[in-house]
């Protein structure tokens, strides 16, 4: 198996940005939804995405949001990805991508399960990302429904992970990354900069 493909999600301060690219992230993502205690605005962002390196991906969030807002909100801070997570269709990942940026579309473990074969299809060549119910709560996914239907491409594992469980359910379920918020806070919306160096390494001990 290639390494997983990590991504630190809800990052608000230079210094934890700054831990989570020193301990090896992939991806660092940013919280444009609102109503989360890790939203941010595009203008923190900008500043924050300054000298980050080329190879790490910058992710947006959004959830249900206006898709000329989510492009301008993108813009405006530098990410180069925008990851819609709640039920945006597929004309608004494409959108995104005829635009310039590369995507990621969010379901919940339980709903892409539940997707009959042509609404999967659907997805096929887009890169998913498998959630909780409740994105950005520490919520964990039913294993089950992972097993049941795993993405035919690209696809990311997120909802509950921490660093004690990220290695075991990477082995058990084959994602080819896994994305993290709670299980690398000290308190909700709070990064700990050791969580994320811990959980980076746990997520590397996978082969
Ligand atoms: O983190 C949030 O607050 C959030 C808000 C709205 C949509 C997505 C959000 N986060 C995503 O949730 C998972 C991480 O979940 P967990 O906290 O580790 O259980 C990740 O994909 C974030 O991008």
């Amino acid at each position: 198996m290639p390494q997983l493909y990590i991504k630190i999600c809800g990052l608000s301060t230079a210094e934890t940005v700054a831990a989570a690219v020193a301990a090896g992230a992939d991806a660092i993502g940013f919280v444009f939804a609102p109503g989360s205690p890790r939203t941010v605005a595009p203008d923190l962002v900008a500043t924050l995405l300054a000298g980050i390196p080329e190879h790490v991906e910058t992710v947006g969030v959004f959830r249900d949001q206006p898709l000329a807002g989510v492009l301008e909100t993108a813009r405006r801070s530098g990410v180069s990805t925008v990851q819609l997570h709640g039920d945006e269709p597929l004309g608004d990942i494409t959108a995104a991508q005829a635009a310039g940026f590369r995507t990621l579309r969010a379901f919940s473990a339980g709903a892409y399960a539940r997707l009959d074969d042509a609404a999967r299809a659907l997805w096929d060549n887009e890169r998913i990302l498998l959630d909780a119910i409740e994105p950005g709560a520490g919520v964990a996914f039913d294993p089950a429904d992972v097993l049941a239907a795993p993405p035919a491409g690209q696809w990311l594992l997120a909802g509950g992970l921490n660093p004690d469980n990220v290695a075991h359910l990477a082995m058990v379920l084959r994602p080819d990354g896994v994305d993290v918020s709670s299980g690398v806070e000290s308190r909700r919306g709070v990064k700990d900069p050791e969580l994320v160096k811990a959980f980076i390494a746990a997520a590397r001990s996978v082969r």
